[in-house]
């Protein structure tokens, strides 16, 4: 049975001037030559570096392996939004997937479900993959609110015929250097699961589902050895290619040692 590679999403966030994103472009490159099929890079650098790294990529011809993403876009095609950059845009500068719904865009912006999932028909319109961030607050996950927290941000912000990735990230485990168990994320993998088959009213779920949040090459393993894991949305240390690029050979050693199946690897 053929599976999809795994997802290893780095998002870098607002970091990256010209030089310092060129070369670690060309890092991350060199370090991932060695990469088997099984494993794909998408690297969300800032808007101002997208088309730099995406000129990089293709003069390298690295093909499906390593691919660039934009980290939000608008709602519009065009119009007068000042200031805003649309899924045309980023997909014009070489851009294959675009990051919606991060929980630092739904705190510090106010975006809701609703507007997330306007942006999700946008991206799709202009055939990028949207990777959706969903996740809990610590006091959410302390009051047992966790489970309809997420099934209310899956319903509000996928269209009913969402074709994307699914990144779970608890916001109490980004950047706080805290993870959930590898019993509690397998856990909550096949909640989103079962929320994502009702949601898009199908068993036949073609929607990896990624785990993001501290995620460091030394969690890499466990998280990784996660069956049903479609991949992982990696912040800091996809900022530095050594780690990003561990993650990723830890993701190829799991495919490797162990048959993979199940419905979001499709
Ligand atoms: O988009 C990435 C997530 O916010 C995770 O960030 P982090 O790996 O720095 O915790």
């Amino acid at each position: 049975m053929n599976e999809s590679p795994k997802l290893i999403i780095g998002n870098w966030k607002m970091n990256g001037l010209r030089a310092s994103a060129h070369q670690l472009t060309c890092d991350v490159l060199q370090r991932a030559r060695a990469l088997p099929n099984d494993v794909r890079l998408v690297i969300c650098p800032p808007f101002t570096q997208i088309e730099r790294t995406s000129r990089i990529l293709r003069a390298r011809n690295v093909g499906e392996t390593i691919l660039v993403g934009g980290q939000d876009c608008h709602m519009s095609h065009n119009g007068a939004h000042t200031g805003d950059i649309s899924a045309e845009m980023l997909a014009d500068l070489g851009a294959r997937y675009v990051i919606l719904g991060h929980s630092e865009r739904r705190q510090a912006h106010g975006e809701t479900d609703a507007l997330i999932r306007l942006k999700v028909r946008a991206a799709m319109d202009a055939g990028l993959r949207p990777v959706v961030c969903i996740g809990e607050t610590m006091h959410e996950r302390q009051e047992g609110r966790a489970a309809s927290v997420l099934a209310s941000q899956i319903d509000g912000s996928l269209t009913s015929d969402f074709e994307g990735v699914l990144a779970y990230e608890p916001i109490w485990a980004i950047g706080s250097g805290v993870t959930p168990s590898r019993d509690e994320l397998e856990r909550t993998l096949y909640l989103l699961s079962g929320l994502l088959r009702s949601r898009l009213k199908k068993d036949d779920i073609r929607v990896p589902i990624l785990y993001g949040g501290s995620v460091t090459p030394d969690q890499a393993h466990a998280i990784l050895s996660i069956r049903s894991i479609g991949g992982v949305l990696v912040g800091n240390a996809s900022l530095d290619a050594l780690r990003f690029t561990q993650i990723a050979e830890a993701a190829s050693l799991q495919l490797s040692s162990q048959p993979l199946s199940g419905p979001y690897n499709s």
